[in-house]
């Protein structure tokens, strides 16, 4: 799905110029992933400490307009890297925010497994300005343990995650969902085998979930946590 690269046109030209010089480089670092990088000696982490894995642009901004159109202020992120698809979430929960002016702030809870990538997420929202660093609580190390403390009601979970750790943390996520509050997990088609136990669970009846696979590149599956009450 192309990307109509509108979405996000109202917010500051210097982020939006960050942004698309972000997904540059992390495209061109997945074009040169090989099958070798994945040979036995190297774990997941060691593959990918020094890469983006960015979330598609297009996917971003279609998140960017969900986060507007039903104005979540609070926001987990599992999976930050070096913090591209973080932006889009804290961007949308301070337009929310100030929009809705009802004294509820923007916070974006962002979670990462590797120090030198926190770093550098750091380093990209600091040259957002200081609006997007104050609404990032970014909790570096397992999120499994991160997570487990300190989680208000949450409108919206983003899974960006190696999949296996994706339903362990709609687990953990779950009793702090809001009823009606939206779950994104990308490449669940391309990605279908390892998401089964996720899918599985998210499907099952009775689970209190909606589920759509919006059909981007690789698949983007979209839950609506609407349990009965
Ligand atoms: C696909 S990347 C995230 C990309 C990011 N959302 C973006 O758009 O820029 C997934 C990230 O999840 C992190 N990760 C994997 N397992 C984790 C865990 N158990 N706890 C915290 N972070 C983890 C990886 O280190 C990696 O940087």
């Amino acid at each position: 799905m192309a990307s109509s690269n509108t979405a996000i046109r109202d917010e500051p030209e210097h982020i939006r110029s960050l942004l698309t010089r972000l997904h540059a480089e992390s495209k061109a670092q997945e074009a040169k992933i090989t099958r070798d990088d994945y040979d036995n000696s190297n774990s997941m982490h060691d593959v990918m400490r020094d890469k983006f894995i960015a979330l598609d642009e297009d996917k971003a901004h279609y998140i960017y307009q969900l986060l507007r159109a039903t104005g979540a202020t609070t926001i987990v992120e599992a999976g930050t890297s070096f913090g591209v698809s973080t932006i889009y979430l804290a961007l949308a929960a301070l337009a929310n925010a100030k929009a809705a002016a009802n004294g509820k702030q923007a916070l974006v809870v962002a979670t990462e497994h590797e120090p030198t990538k926190a770093a550098r997420a750091r380093e990209h929202w600091k040259e957002c300005g200081d609006d997007i660093v104050q609404a990032i609580d970014l909790r570096v190390g397992d999120l499994r343990e991160t997570l487990k403390t300190d989680l208000k009601e949450v409108d919206f979970l983003l899974l960006d995650i190696w999949t296996p750790m994706a339903l362990p943390t709609l687990k953990i996520v779950q009793p702090h969902l809001r009823h009606g509050a939206l779950i994104i997990a990308d490449n669940t088609i391309m990605a279908a085998d390892s998401y089964t136990e996720f899918l599985n669970y998210v499907r099952a009846p009775g689970s209190g979930f909606i589920d759509t696979t919006v059909p981007f590149e690789g698949g983007l599956e979209l839950l609506v946590y609407a349990p009965s009450q």
